[in-house]
């Protein structure tokens, strides 16, 4: 009998595995149909944007090609540029930058049809152009905008288009910017790669093995590949500032109340505390200063959204000259930056002091226990959201690694936390980090809200105004990296977990005695050995440094980083 009901219980087990395991495939091939249909429409919109382009007349596009931002912007203000062919142009550029990177998700079609409205407008007697007047901006992908999809990476989420702007999109086109592209992200969001199942791959502009960074990865390789000059990118943990660094780009992620939530979804939509917040990003930081100088310069955020409160451009705090005194770290204590990462705050450090800036030695609070933190609070539901979203959908292979993590239940990994803080103490760490319950998700909260207490108290006793620290342990690694090694956004997670203002200018590169100086770098864990063998043959790869201040002082971070890149590039 026994025997009988165990036969029964094993064919049972093969059919219900058969049927799983066939709807899987049938599931599995119903998204690669629509990926392959997704693919064929962004081939559809590059060749729309390739027939646009090619109506410009060639020596006024290549006149508009190497102007950067202000020659631009003024150029356009003065009636020397029409909208429509700068929007031509940058259509153009896009798709060479897009060829180098596989940064553009889709075109946005209206953009001719905006450019020619603002051109007529321009032509009315009386009429004053708005500040950004036909300045072309790309705009990541998960950044809400009418009549096209955010899929965040994900095949499930393509032909949702969203059905109004977003409050950052309806500012830019008042204040006269064109939307003129989308740009790539990594699937889920939640990585500082930029790979997805839907678009492909995103590469570093110097290297097709390495990433752009992420999340706002096809933001930063379109800018580094000169496609666009201005854009919008979103961070949670670093998405705006790892990618900027990577490239050589520069960018803010400002606190989370400056700009608008509204319609916003980042990683994981109900997520208290730690927010995804939307940032500026460009080849310089003076670019940067005048689209938020632009869009904090009265309270029309705050008028379409009450939930953002009126905090208005404060040129006191930007002001050329200002001084500040700024703490200064090169180590965290949780994960010991490559030699370049370490060597660029040293070189920004003289650089302020050089412009009469006062820098002290500051080590921030317990790293390891804010990780712990970070983790628990962006993740939220131990993962169980991303997870779904991710099982149901075509996971992203570079993405295997973290899936992994979130597919350990939550009380095994503590145990093997256990056994693994003897072999592997950061893993260890980690692996305590996801919340089992509720319960722990509260402890967590009121735990960042005493952190932040500490820290910013810590900060006034020392009276110190801003940070200057690494952006990341390494330089643009390969694309599968950034999932192993999602301990290494230390640097960049706290400011989130802190909701400052911080961001990241390119201060040097690596260079080859960096490359020598990493043969003493640690090799004490997993962790360590995958940051050293990363970092491996990046000679010449941009590095960026990091500064950060408290909330709504997003114009001190501004000046510091200001003040850094005109010592860097003499101007
Ligand atoms: C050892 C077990 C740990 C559990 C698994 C952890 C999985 C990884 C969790 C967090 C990774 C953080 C990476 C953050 C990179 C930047 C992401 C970002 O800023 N995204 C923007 C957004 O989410 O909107």
């Amino acid at each position: 009998m026994i025997f009988l009901f165990t036969i029964l219980a094993l064919v049972a087990a093969a059919v219900y595995c058969n049927v799983v395991w066939g709807r899987r495939k049938l599931r599995r091939m119903e998204l690669e149909a629509i990926v392959a249909r997704k693919r064929a429409d962004r081939e559809a919109s590059i060749a729309a944007a390739k027939s646009s382009a090619a109506k410009v007349d060639v020596e006024v596009r290549d006149r508009i090609a190497v102007m950067e931002f202000a020659e631009l912007r003024d150029g356009l203000q003065k009636g020397e540029i029409s909208c429509l062919d700068a929007v031509r142009t940058f259509y153009h550029k896009a798709i060479l930058a897009n060829e180098r990177t596989n940064s553009v998700c889709m075109f946005i079609k209206e953009a001719e049809e905006w450019a020619r409205e603002w051109d007529e407008k321009a032509k009315e007697p009386g009429f004053v152009k708005p500040a950004l007047f036909g300045v072309p901006f790309s705009l990541k992908e998960c950044v809400p905008i009418e009549g096209y999809d955010q899929t965040r990476g994900f095949v499930q989420d393509t032909y949702k288009p969203t059905k109004e702007d977003s409050v950052m999109v309806a500012h830019i086109k008042k204040i006269g910017g064109i939307p003129y592209v989308q740009t790539n992200v990594p699937q889920s969001l939640l990585s500082y790669n930029c790979a997805n199942p839907v678009f492909g791959v995103t590469n570093h502009p110097k290297d097709k093995n390495r990433t752009s960074g992420g999340s706002s990865g096809g933001e930063s390789a379109i800018l580094a590949a000169d496609g666009s000059v201005l854009g919008i990118g979103g961070d949670v943990g670093g998405s705006i500032r790892i990618p900027c660094h990577f490239t050589g780009t520069a960018g803010i992620k400002p606190s989370h109340l400056r700009f608008s939530h509204r319609g916003v979804c980042g990683s994981v939509p109900g997520r208290p505390l730690i927010n995804s917040n939307d940032g500026p990003m460009a080849r310089d930081i003076e670019t940067n200063v005048a689209f938020l100088r632009e869009v904090w310069k009265d309270d029309w955020i705050s008028q379409q959204d009450p939930y953002v409160p009126p905090v208005l451009w404060n040129e006191d705090l930007y002001k050329e000259g200002r001084k500040y005194r700024i703490g200064y770290y090169v180590d965290d204590g949780w994960f010991t930056p490559t030699p370049a990462l370490q060597r660029s705050v040293l070189e920004a450090k003289e650089h302020l002091e050089r412009a009469g800036h006062t820098l002290v030695p500051f080590q921030p609070p317990r790293v390891p226990e804010v990780m712990r933190l970070f983790v628990r609070a962006v993740c939220v539901d131990a993962g169980q959201y991303l997870l779904n979203k991710m099982l149901n959908d075509i996971v992203e292979p570079t993405l295997y690694a973290q899936v992994a993590m979130w597919m350990i239940p939550v009380r095994l990994q503590r145990v093997l936390a256990y056994v693994g803080s003897v072999f592997f103490p950061r893993l260890g760490n980690l692996m305590k980090a996801l919340a089992k319950d509720t319960s722990e998700l509260r402890e967590c909260y009121a735990a960042i809200e005493a952190y932040r207490s500490e820290f910013t108290v810590l900060m006034l006793d020392k009276k110190i105004d801003a940070l200057l620290c690494p952006s990341q342990v390494m330089p643009a690694p390969p694309h599968d990296i950034p999932s192993k090694l999602f301990a290494s956004i230390s640097y960049t997670g706290i400011f989130n977990l802190l909701d400052f203002g911080a961001g990241v200018v390119n201060a040097t590169y690596v260079t080859k005695d960096d490359e020598e100086k990493l043969e003493a770098y640690p090799e004490t864990d997993v962790w360590y050995k995958l940051a050293k063998k990363a970092t491996k043959g990046t000679v010449g790869f941009p590095v960026g440094v990091q500064v950060a201040a408290p909330p709504f002082r997003e114009e001190i971070v501004l000046r510091v980083l200001r003040d850094i890149e005109k010592a860097v590039i003499g101007h």
